[in-house]
């Protein structure tokens, strides 16, 4: 970015497009290429020698549209952060709702501001493995640690995290440590738990008394439940439409007819579990088919692995997540829950299941963030989800599809109002569902693959050309920030300083050499 003043008087922010270098030298039939060829001295410094930047005149400062080009002899200007600064963006550093991200590309300590009332229209995040995604989200998720409020008020923007690789964790053991040893600028946070797998918690002496990850059936419709147990079983609802009604129509009579209160009971407890298949199979076989019966055992079998494997649904009694109160409790007390789907939280957990917990967790926020607004109570939550592609795949995309992409397209769809604002996090955003994409408002694009170039500039609305060919040359921790949050009404290419990280971040490096040296002591081959 350079601003160009004019003669008369006018300040134009432009980006610098492109720089051409020539050298007189070194041109096609150049003077000299004769004395070259026959090795004779030639003087240092007598070809004519200019480079020539195209700049992109971007607006005119503070904030109208360029009507006139500046003419030769205007003067080309570096911009100056304390003089200009508040010009550019239109609003001076402590403004409150507006977190400071980045640093403008080519500038130290340049950042740019990020529009928190923008927040609920929900944000992507896209980069290739390595391209520093996880950590630049990690940056962002600690300016919504603290976002400055006015009147030397800050707040924190409620979350929950899907976090795939371990991440975040980080952040659980940071806020464990002493209040007073928490860095200031991540304070106004109410609490921060991290959420492993039952079946973890339990054997890992290490991850022993950590909250655990529970389902609670009862918290789904009917419906849901029969679409879920299939969803389990097959993968796909498409051609299991006779086992979806029979399931229904079984639930819906025990609850109605025999008053049985607990569907969820059915899937924990032995006794009840063989309860539920001998009423299956004595069922009305005018209303359930006997052809779809064993079909259905067959899926409630399945089905009962998530309790034999995983213990979720007898970590209802124990779980937060099956509480009424916990979404109240981290909307209305700034806490930020991080969903362990990592190796270590999550060992041998396979996809179907992280999908049913996502499912359960998409239903769960869209349920509470649909009575807030009936009750209107309003509340706000960044629902985090890094390989977002797992959860809300595309149909290219080769993985059994999944009911929680029902519910977070739904999520997606609400307008601002609604106040809970998905943040995708993908390497391939072409595998992410389209609907569900097209409503994110904000992009924040590191280096990404050649093959979603054309899908990220459609996307994002477009984006220079200047900027879209580098999108597969990015070098870590470089992005380009375009969308509503960003202040400017046109993408900014920016660096994430190293020390913009306040909680540090896990290096996923490898440790080849030195274990492998280790292994193989007493074998010196040189
Ligand atoms: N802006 C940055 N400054 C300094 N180091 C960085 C920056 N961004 C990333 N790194 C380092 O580069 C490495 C890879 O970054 P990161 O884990 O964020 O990549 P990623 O895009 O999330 O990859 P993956 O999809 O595999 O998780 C890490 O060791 C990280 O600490």
């Amino acid at each position: 970015m350079v601003l160009v003043s004019t003669k008369m008087g006018a300040k134009i922010l432009s980006r610098v497009a492109k720089i051409t270098p020539f050298n007189a030298y070194y041109t096609e039939d150049d003077p000299w290429s004769e004395a070259r060829r026959k090795g004779l001295h030639i003087p240092d410094n007598i070809a004519r020698k200019y480079e020539i930047c195209e700049l992109d005149l971007l607006i005119q400062l503070p904030n109208s549209e360029v009507n006139y080009p500046p003419k030769p002899g205007d003067e080309v200007l570096k911009i100056d952060l304390e003089s200009h600064y508040e010009d550019i963006f239109g609003i001076s550093r402590d403004e409150p709702g507006y977190v400071w991200f980045g640093s403008l590309f080519g500038y130290k300590n340049a950042p740019i501001p990020l529009d928190i009332e923008k927040v609920p229209m929900h944000m992507a995040v896209f980069g290739t493995t390595g391209s520093g995604k996880s950590f630049s989200t990690g940056v962002l998720i600690e300016k919504f640690m603290c976002i400055s409020a006015g009147e030397n008020r800050a707040v924190s923007f409620p979350m929950i995290i899907i976090d795939a690789n371990g991440d975040y964790l980080e952040y659980d053991k940071y806020f464990k440590q002493a209040y007073q040893d928490i860095d200031s600028k991540i304070r106004p946070v109410g609490w921060v738990k991290r959420f492993v797998f039952p079946h973890i918690a339990y054997q890992n002496s290490e991850l022993r008394g950590e909250p655990v990850i529970g389902v609670d059936l009862d918290r789904l419709s009917v419906k849901e439940i029969a679409e879920t147990i299939v969803m389990y079983h097959k993968g796909s609802l498409d051609g299991a439409e006779l086992q979806i009604s029979g399931i229904v129509t079984l639930l819906d009579y025990l609850r109605e007819n025999e008053g049985y209160d607990s569907l969820h009971e059915f899937f924990v407890d032995d006794d009840l579990y063989d309860e539920l298949i001998g009423k299956l199979r004595n069922f009305d076989t005018k209303r359930i088919a006997a052809a779809t019966k064993p079909a259905i055992e067959r899926a409630f079998a399945k089905f009962r692995e998530i309790e034999s494997n995983y213990k979720i649904l007898s970590a209802k009694k124990e779980s937060e997540l099956t509480q009424d109160e916990f979404i109240d409790d981290i909307t209305e007390n700034g806490g930020i829950a991080i969903i362990d789907f990592s190796e270590e939280g999550a060992t041998g957990v396979d996809i179907q299941v992280k999908q049913l917990v996502m499912t359960y967790l998409a239903n769960l926020l869209f349920n509470k963030f649909s009575k807030y607004k009936i009750e209107n109570r309003t509340r706000y939550l960044i629902f985090l989800i890094e390989e977002a592609q797992n959860f809300i795949p595309d149909k290219s995309y080769p993985i059994s599809s999944s009911l929680a992409k029902n519910k977070l397209s739904l999520i997606a769809t609400q307008g601002r109002k609604f106040g809970l604002s998905l943040c995708i996090v993908t390497q391939r955003p072409s595998f992410i569902d389209k609907i569900v994409l097209s409503m994110c408002n904000t992009f924040f694009i590191h280096r990404i693959s050649p093959d979603d170039v054309s899908y990220v500039r459609t996307a994002t609305g477009g984006l220079p050309s200047s900027l879209e060919t580098r999108l597969t040359r990015l070098t870590q921790g470089h992005m380009i920030v375009t969308g509503q949050m960003n202040k400017l009404p046109f993408p900014l290419m920016i660096s994430i300083p190293k020390a913009d990280r306040i909680v540090p971040h896990p290096m996923g490096t490898t440790d080849v050499i030195s274990t492998l040296k280790k292994l193989r002591e007493g074998f010196d081959y040189i």
